[in-house]
């Protein structure tokens, strides 16, 4: 395989983070692999620059691509290092990410090989994972009511439906439930995310959606699900089921991906993937005074937001 070049100095918008059996997209070109390196650490694989000709304008546009777990399915999802994922896509000037997951269905109507855009998360995680950029001598807090971004959802929703009847079932919301993991959860616990409201679960929509809310980023996930958890009569969910239903779907997945990434790089959502309507966003949920950050904390944020404070 040719060696990549390990720089690229186009613009790099949007980027995909690939989970379970999504780790990367055939069909698009390879151009550079990126090793880029944080103050929070590496990330989970070298960033990969893809090009991607669109069919809707022609236009070539660059996609960064991620692999939550490695090149090789080697890191847990509480070992993700999810604030370096987020910071080092940020730091080569992504603003929106699609981020894709293999999930579990808590109803019975979102069956296996389904896809569902959540709109909403149930945080279930144990606070083993690094949470936030804003510690250590500098506090902010912002605002995640919702914890999705609307408008990347509404262009999700729309290309997911445009391949409905050709082998794409989409449902347009849910409650997402993220699991510390890496086991699965127990019988009374599926029933308990049941009652809550939960529509399906996994282990690594947090603390990403967070950390990219933190760095003015706008994020959505498209879940595929690949299995009733173990509340259900079929059978409990295994790596097996999960797998075996990503790769039977596999094919849909990239389809929904493309189109996604397609509309997105249509002129009139260049402000939408810019995430022009988060820019400067964070300055109003920082609660400490600049002269009063901390110097590693100020080393670190100013390498996240260049010039910004
Ligand atoms: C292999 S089953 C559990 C695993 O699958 C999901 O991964 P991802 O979200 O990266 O697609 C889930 O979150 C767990 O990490
Ligand atoms: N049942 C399940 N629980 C947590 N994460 C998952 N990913 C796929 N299926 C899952």
């Amino acid at each position: 395989m040719a060696i990549l070049p390990s720089s690229y100095d186009g613009p790099v918008s949007i980027a995909v983070i690939g989970g379970t059996g999504l780790r990367e997209l055939p069909g698009f070109t390879q151009v550079a692999s990126l090793n880029v390196s944080t103050p929070w650490g590496e990330p989970s694989s070298p960033i990969t620059i893809l090009h991607h000709q669109c069919k809707h304008n022609d236009k070539t546009v660059a996609v960064a691509f991620l692999s939550r777990h490695g090149l090789h399915h080697q890191i847990a999802p509480h070992e993700v290092p999810a604030r370096a994922n987020i910071a080092a896509l940020r730091s080569i000037g992504v603003r929106s990410i699609i981020a894709f997951s293999a999930v579990g269905s808590l109803q019975e109507a979102i069956k296996p090989r389904d896809f569902v855009v959540p709109d909403q998360i149930i945080d279930r995680t144990k606070g083993v994972r690094p949470w936030t950029y804003f510690e250590g001598g500098v506090v902010a807090h912002v605002p995640f009511g919702d914890p999705f971004d609307e408008g990347m959802a509404k262009v999700v929703r729309e290309c997911g439906h445009s391949l409905e009847g050709d082998g794409v079932v989409l449902h347009d919301r849910g409650t997402i439930v993220c699991m510390e993991g890496p086991q699965f959860s127990t019988r009374a616990e599926s029933n308990m995310y049941r009652a809550w409201g939960g529509s399906v679960i996994n282990m690594s929509v947090l603390p990403e959606a967070k950390l990219a809310r933190e760095a003015e980023i706008a994020y959505q996930m498209i879940c595929m699900s690949t299995d009733y958890d173990c509340w259900h009569d079929s059978a409990d969910v295994t790596v097996e089921m999960v797998m075996g239903n990503m790769k039977s779907n596999a094919a849909n997945a990239r389809r929904f991906v493309t189109a996604v990434l397609d509309a997105l790089a249509a002129d009139e959502h260049a402000d939408l993937v810019n995430a022009k309507h988060l820019a400067g966003s964070i300055k109003f949920g920082v609660s400490t005074s600049h002269n009063n950050w901390s110097p590693e904390a100020k080393k670190k944020l100013e390498w996240l937001f260049p010039g910004y404070f």
